[in-house]
């Protein structure tokens, strides 16, 4: 299958183009309760979703028939009608819309009543449009309206549901109130129509805007949770990793040069242990802390695990990386009493700059990785920056830096 094939059926939920549109164009489909797809939520969790949406609907309910009300009340003294018409027109402006929201608040599922609500509204459109004996322009009014309104809140396939409910209301006041075809508007109705025309599209639009808006905003929300590490507020080890190849690449590309410094917290379960998991956790946010303080911004730090922790030490020598790392193993050594302390905890860090001959990223966590053993290995509290003697001897014969 071609690849512009396989997106189209993502598209159209896997089916093709044409059954995809055939089931738009049949009531029966439409109507029927789609089968359950194996990413649907379970059933359960939809149980009183929708509430905002059942809001934000009232509210343009509210006003889309408060305004429709004079529209079509033009068209009724036009073609005169009977008092019930009134009657039920009037209902319809003024009380169905907190009716409606009553009744979809009270189901079980909010926002799926809502969309029935909105197909019954599409059903009172046709219906009117026959009350009105086709008069042209509050029929074109109320059509645009309602078809705004499903596509904008339920996609092709609620305006598909409400055009059939239109065409449903259509016939049943055709058949109960003695239509005939009188399409002409006077100027009377078409001005009656006007405040509809003029402001339905811009509270609707406004909606749509404000609601495009939370979820631009729920969506950068969603981005940071899934980057960030909750207790630490440092980068996650999954989004770290993916910066990590990216700083890989254009190191490699011959950007510029940088260091790869890994850090861990010496017998941290010690800590846990004797004060506790919250103590432990004040310890690892605490660490955190020094780690933004000490490094520059550009530095990208991250939380690889529990209590280990990596930094990209950016557009950084391997020089200078070496002086900054020792003065952070001395800073969190120094760092043992107060309200930012590490409760007894030194460190043990790993410093590998970049070089031309590794492979790929993972070779500079592997090489940091041993870096960091080789200082737990000299008894902890200390720094050891990598070099192929080090990779030689798994640590014996390392040119290493030792701060303690
Ligand atoms: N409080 C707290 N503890 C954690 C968290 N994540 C991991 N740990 C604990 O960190 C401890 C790490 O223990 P070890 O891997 O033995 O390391 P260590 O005690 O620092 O020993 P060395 O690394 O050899 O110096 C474990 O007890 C974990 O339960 C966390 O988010 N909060």
């Amino acid at each position: 299958m071609s690849s512009s094939t396989t997106r189209r059926r993502a598209r159209t939920g896997g089916k093709r183009p044409l059954s995809a549109l055939l089931a738009l164009v049949n009531p029966v489909a439409l109507y029927r309760k789609r089968p359950n797809r194996p990413d649907d939520p379970p059933p359960e969790a939809l149980i009183g979703k929708g509430v905002r949406f059942v809001n934000r609907i009232y509210l343009l309910r509210a006003i889309g028939l408060g305004i429709g009300f004079f529209c079509v009340s033009a068209g009724f003294v036009q073609n005169p009608v009977s008092w019930p018409l009134w009657a039920l027109l009037v209902f319809h402006g003024f009380a169905w819309p907190h009716l409606a929201r009553h009744w979809a608040l009270r189901s079980k599922i909010p926002y799926r009543a809502e969309r029935r609500n909105l197909v019954i509204d599409a059903g009172f459109g046709g219906f009117w449009i026959a009350a009105m004996d086709g008069n042209l322009v509050p029929s074109a009014v109320i059509l645009s309206m309602i078809s705004m309104d499903n596509i904008a809140a339920g996609g092709v396939r609620l305006f598909m549901r409400g055009v059939y409910a239109s065409v449903a209301g259509f016939l049943l006041g055709w058949l109960v109130l003695d239509y005939r075809f009188m399409p002409q508007s006077d100027i009377v109705t078409i001005v009656a129509c006007l405040p509809m025309l003029a402001l339905y599209p811009l509270v609707l639009g406004k909606s749509t805007y404000d609601m495009s808006k939370k979820l631009a905003e729920r969506s950068r929300e969603f981005e940071i949770v899934s980057q960030i590490d909750g207790l630490t507020r440092l980068f996650n080890r999954r989004y770290w990793e993916s910066l990590l190849i990216e700083e890989f690449e254009q190191c490699r590309r011959g950007g510029h040069g940088a260091c790869l410094l890994l850090l861990d917290l010496d017998h941290f379960k010690n800590i846990n242990d004797t004060h506790g998991h919250l103590v432990g956790d004040e310890v690892l946010r605490n660490f955190s802390q020094l780690l933004r303080a000490s490094l520059r911004e550009d530095d990208l730090i991250g939380r690889y695990g529990g209590e280990e922790f990596v930094a990209i030490l950016r557009h950084t020598s391997a020089a200078d990386a070496l002086l900054l790392s020792q003065r952070l193993v001395e800073q969190a050594r120094s760092k043992q009493s107060g309200g930012d302390s590490l409760w007894g905890c030194t460190v043990s860090a790993g410093l590998v700059p970049f070089t031309p001959d590794m492979d790929a990223h993972y070779v500079w966590l592997q090489r940091a990785d041993q870096a960091m053993y080789c200082a737990k290995g000299k008894g902890r509290d200390c720094l050891v920056a990598w070099d192929a003697g080090l990779h030689r001897a798994h640590g014996k014969t390392a040119a290493d830096v030792q701060t303690a």
